[in-house]
């Protein structure tokens, strides 16, 4: 479980997030949503230490992870899957995977990480960046399940991905919803993508939390509406 209170985040002098409250429990999904720049990479950068927050809490399971570095959130149960990836295109595929592996003292690449993805099985001697981008969003999300997360924080990732590819991932977070005792939380601009993946969505602006549904009340249009103003 994850309990943010009163978070507030600055570059500098710009106060990009002022209050933010909320607790998503395990086997959950959240969505947040929202427009480019309204807060949602600074939000988990602050989440998993990259950022440091100039006030509130952070508590996963109850232990507060507020003043600790990005690693030791990471031992603490946080992983992140960046915007963008960020997979290490020199390293192969089993390369990229085994650096989450530190953490969680894994010998080898478990198998149920290649049932999730069975491309990267095949592809495990190959470069990170000669995958496709659909294959690196899955190298990205495969290196941060060996941490053993409690909590996966996933932004953007269906970004530069071509919908047939978007199904996929959807997929696959719900198939570790299901197989793993993990809370994900997810950032997204595509709301069929939060629809077929996420419990529950909230809407961000201006790095407020502006609007909150369970997914079986969403009102689509009204959700279009604050993405597309
Ligand atoms: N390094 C930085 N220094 C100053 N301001 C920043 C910095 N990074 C982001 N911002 C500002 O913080 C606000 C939130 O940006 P953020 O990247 O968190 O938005 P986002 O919702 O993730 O958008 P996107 O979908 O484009 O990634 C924006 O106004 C942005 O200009």
């Amino acid at each position: 479980m994850l309990e943010v209170s009163n978070l507030k985040v600055c570059y500098g002098q710009s106060e990009v997030i002022s209050d933010l409250n909320f607790t998503v429990p395990k086997n959950e999904t959240l969505a947040i949503m929202g427009r480019n720049g309204m807060g949602k990479t600074t939000l988990f950068k602050s989440l998993i230490g990259i950022l440091p927050s100039a006030g509130g809490e952070i508590k996963i399971d109850g232990i507060d992870i507020t003043n600790c570095e990005s690693y030791q959130r990471v031992e603490n149960g946080v992983a992140y899957v960046p915007q963008g990836r960020m997979i290490f295109p020199n390293l192969t595929v089993q390369e990229n995977i085994e650096t989450g592996m530190e953490v969680s003292k894994l010998k080898q690449i478990p198998d149920d990480i290649y049932a999730l993805f069975p491309v990267l099985r095949e592809m495990r001697h190959r470069k990170g960046g000669n995958l496709s981008g659909g294959q690196q969003q899955q190298l990205a999300i495969a290196r941060a399940l060996v941490t053993n997360p409690k909590v996966l924080l996933l932004d953007e990732p269906t970004e530069g991905i071509q919908p047939s590819i978007i199904k996929d991932i959807a997929n696959i977070l719900n198939e570790i919803k299901k197989l793993r005792d993990i809370t994900i939380i997810v950032s997204e601009q595509v709301l069929s993508f939060t629809m077929a993946v996420a419990d529950r969505i909230i809407v961000i602006d201006k790095g407020e939390f502006i609007h909150e549904d369970m997914r079986d009340n969403v009102n689509s249009e009204q959700i279009k509406k604050y993405l597309s103003v």
